[in-house]
């Protein structure tokens, strides 16, 4: 098998800001007290993925997880070490990224299958697939700033699943959802497995982790903590009680 995603000594640094407004700043050097901190988001973080496999990232909120999947998706840059991938990538980061209010949810899923690299044709093509499953009935036409945010979310994820991709790339993607999509969602993210996709997986459900993927890393405050199988990430991480209603009622279901 070959390599599809290398992260080699990665690291990022953001700066947070503790004041706003200029008066606050100027009182807080006045006070000669900090008004920025610079700090790792993810620090030192290697691993390699091969082509198919399916993995689960999981870790506390600010453990550093959607940073890490940005800078697998080339939009964001490490400050050390390196990425490389192989291959064209999909899948949604910020749920509908990309998306323009103002333009129709037809008009939006030209936009945004460009953006994902997909041409006309093939957009045209896949259109009634993606629509199916989007299921917007008769909002197609309706600019997009008028939808719910599960529906801007469904948009999002159907043109995603849509595009031919080597890497997929998931985060959260299935936390708008009603049941029933998600139920569908989770289909489909076994379908593009199954095809030789490989996926990245954020997720704070071990049930779905479970069903999705077939190896684990837990990020912690930035460090990789745990990197390996499913069952042992999950027991790492803490998430076992698989208490979130949803997660179990879609175990049921698929
Ligand atoms: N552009 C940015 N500028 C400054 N700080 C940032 C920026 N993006 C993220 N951070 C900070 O970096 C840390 C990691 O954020 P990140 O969104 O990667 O975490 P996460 O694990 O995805 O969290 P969650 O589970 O809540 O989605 C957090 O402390 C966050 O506040």
């Amino acid at each position: 098998m070959s390599d599809s995603i290398i992260v080699e000594n990665v690291s990022k640094r953001f700066t947070k800001h503790y004041h706003r407004t200029l008066k606050q700043v100027t009182v807080a050097m006045a006070r000669r007290q900090p008004v920025t901190n610079t700090f790792l988001a993810l620090d030192d973080v290697s691993f390699r993925v091969q082509q198919g496999e399916a993995i689960g990232l999981m870790g506390l909120n600010g453990s550093g997880k959607s940073t890490l999947l940005k800078l697998v998706q080339g939009v964001m840059h490490p400050d050390a070490g390196s990425v490389r991938t192989r291959g064209r990538i999909s899948g949604l980061i910020a749920t509908g990224a990309g998306f323009h209010p103002q333009l129709t949810g037809r008009e939006n899923i030209y936009l945004n299958a460009a953006i994902l690299g997909m041409s006309e044709a093939e957009t045209k093509r896949k259109f009634d697939a993606i629509t199916d499953f989007a299921a917007l009935d008769d909002f197609l036409d309706s600019p997009v700033g008028h939808y719910s945010s599960g529906m801007y979310a469904r948009l999002g994820f159907a043109i995603a699943i849509h595009v031919d991709a080597d890497i997929f790339l998931a985060d959260e993607a299935l936390s708008v959802g009603d049941k029933p999509f998600k139920v569908k969602c989770m289909a489909k993210l076994k379908e593009i497995r199954e095809s030789g996709v490989t996926i990245f997986y954020v997720s704070h459900a071990a049930g779905s982790v479970r069903r999705i993927c077939n190896r684990v890393l837990v990020l912690e405050k930035g460090v990789l903590g745990f990197d390996g199988d499913v069952d042992a990430g999950i027991k790492y991480v803490k998430y076992d009680d698989d208490s979130e209603g949803t997660d179990d009622e879609l175990g049921s279901e698929v």
